[in-house]
């Protein structure tokens, strides 16, 4: 079976194409072509429609012929309907559309992704995979906001959790690396890309999240805030801000960017380390409240046996995870330099705390595409 995965992002579109008949312990089968298409929105490729038909040229060459079997589609926010993957119709693809405020940055260009795929490939089954599918075990205490009822009846308003498909395939494969049963697994893990999210997993389950009823809410992140005083905004409301304002700054212009004047890590790292102070202020207010969800989150999974780092950031940049670990000293936790040091790019998984260290930290690479690639063909089989 050859499945495609489409994973678009706030200003990226990356595809994957998969042979799922090709055994791969850690899931995805075997990718056999893909890349990404960057900087949606700027000189180059003004949107996603764009973008998607840039892909698509590329993918015609590397397909070479060779028919696809189905599409999966990373899909950021899925609400309260969508507690899994499903099969896409026009009803459904209306129904994502439906919650494009939810996810200003994520849903809109998967929209316009799905119908794009829709149109050039209309026999092949398409198969939307949701971020927030794995935090549907949210209990109560962790998902109600303290909010009159009437806002979560009337409009949803609950938290829902996003990176779901990469925290649970990071989870397993963390589990798996340390020979506990993923039914058994209670740790955390933090998910830092340009969005960034701390997850709780109790018995293989999500049981508490950083990110709310958008993915706004909880760290420090590329462009977006992370969690403010609400009363911030009446505040600005009242200043004569408006909606959309509002959203554009707390969604694209704050977070690293607003602090460090930069959206990404490398830069900002690059920028502290040659004593800009303003960048170096950026990273220790990121760890700060990254270092406290964590501990937050230790005790919200009743114990953690592992603290695991993912994402862009989390798997690449030494300088912010000693940054962080320094931090959780509290909680016995220490760093070997020297580990987390080695080389990036082993695709393994590794430790990177001390021998002693109360609890064992872990860099776990993760990969969306391969984590949707087997969602997809599991729906696909199953219809
Ligand atoms: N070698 C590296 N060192 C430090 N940071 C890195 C490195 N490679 C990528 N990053 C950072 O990872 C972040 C992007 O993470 P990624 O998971 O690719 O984001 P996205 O959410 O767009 O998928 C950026 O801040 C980038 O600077
Ligand atoms: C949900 C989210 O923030 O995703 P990303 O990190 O890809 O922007
Ligand atoms: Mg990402």
């Amino acid at each position: 079976m050859l499945v495609l995965v489409i994973n678009s992002g706030s200003s990226s579109l990356k595809y994957s194409v998969r042979l799922m008949d090709a055994d791969n312990p850690d899931g995805g089968g075997r990718r056999i072509a893909g890349g990404v298409v960057e900087r949606i929105g700027e000189d180059e490729v003004a949107d996603h429609t764009q973008a998607f038909g840039v892909a698509s040229r590329e993918l015609q060459d590397a397909l070479g012929g060779q028919a696809l079997d189905a599409v999966g589609h990373r899909v950021v926010h899925g609400g309260e309907r969508f507690t899994g993957p499903v099969l896409i119709d026009n009803e459904i693809t209306r129904s994502i559309e439906r919650l494009n405020p939810l996810a200003p940055l994520h849903n809109p260009p998967s929209v316009l992704c799905l119908r794009a795929a829709v149109q050039q490939w209309p026999r092949v089954p398409q198969v939307a995979v949701f971020d927030t599918a794995f935090h549907r075990t949210l209990p109560e205490p962790a998902w109600r906001y303290a909010l009159p009822d009437g806002l979560y009846r009337r409009y949803g308003i609950r938290r829902y959790g996003f990176h779901g498909t990469s925290v649970e395939y990071v989870g397993r494969r963390a589990a798996a690396l340390l020979n506990v049963p993923w039914e058994k697994f209670d740790g955390v893990v933090a998910h830092l890309g340009n969005g960034a999210s701390v997850t709780a997993i109790q018995g293989g389950r999500s049981v508490d999240t950083s990110m709310g009823f958008t993915p706004l809410e909880g760290l420090v992140m590329g462009t977006r805030s992370g969690d403010v005083d609400p009363g911030i905004l009446i505040f600005l409301l009242r200043e004569g801000y408006g909606a959309d304002e509002l959203d554009s700054m707390l969604n694209r212009n704050s977070g690293f960017k607003a602090l460090a004047g930069h959206n990404d890590m490398r830069a900002i790292t690059e920028a502290a380390a040659g004593g800009d102070e303003q960048a170096g202020l950026a990273l220790e207010i990121a760890a700060h409240r990254l270092a406290r969800y964590i501990g937050g989150y230790h005790v919200a999974c009743g114990g953690a046996r592992a603290v695991v780092l993912t994402g862009g950031i989390g798997e690449n940049s030494a300088a912010f995870r000693a940054r962080v670990l320094a931090k959780l000293a509290p909680l016995g936790i220490s760093l070997d330099t020297a580990a987390n040091e080695a080389a990036a790019g082993l695709d393994e998984g590794r430790t990177i705390s001390g021998p002693g260290s109360a609890i064992p930290v872990l860099v776990v690479p993760t990969d969306e595409e391969a984590a949707v690639a087997d969602a997809t063909a599991a729906v696909v089989l199953q219809s």
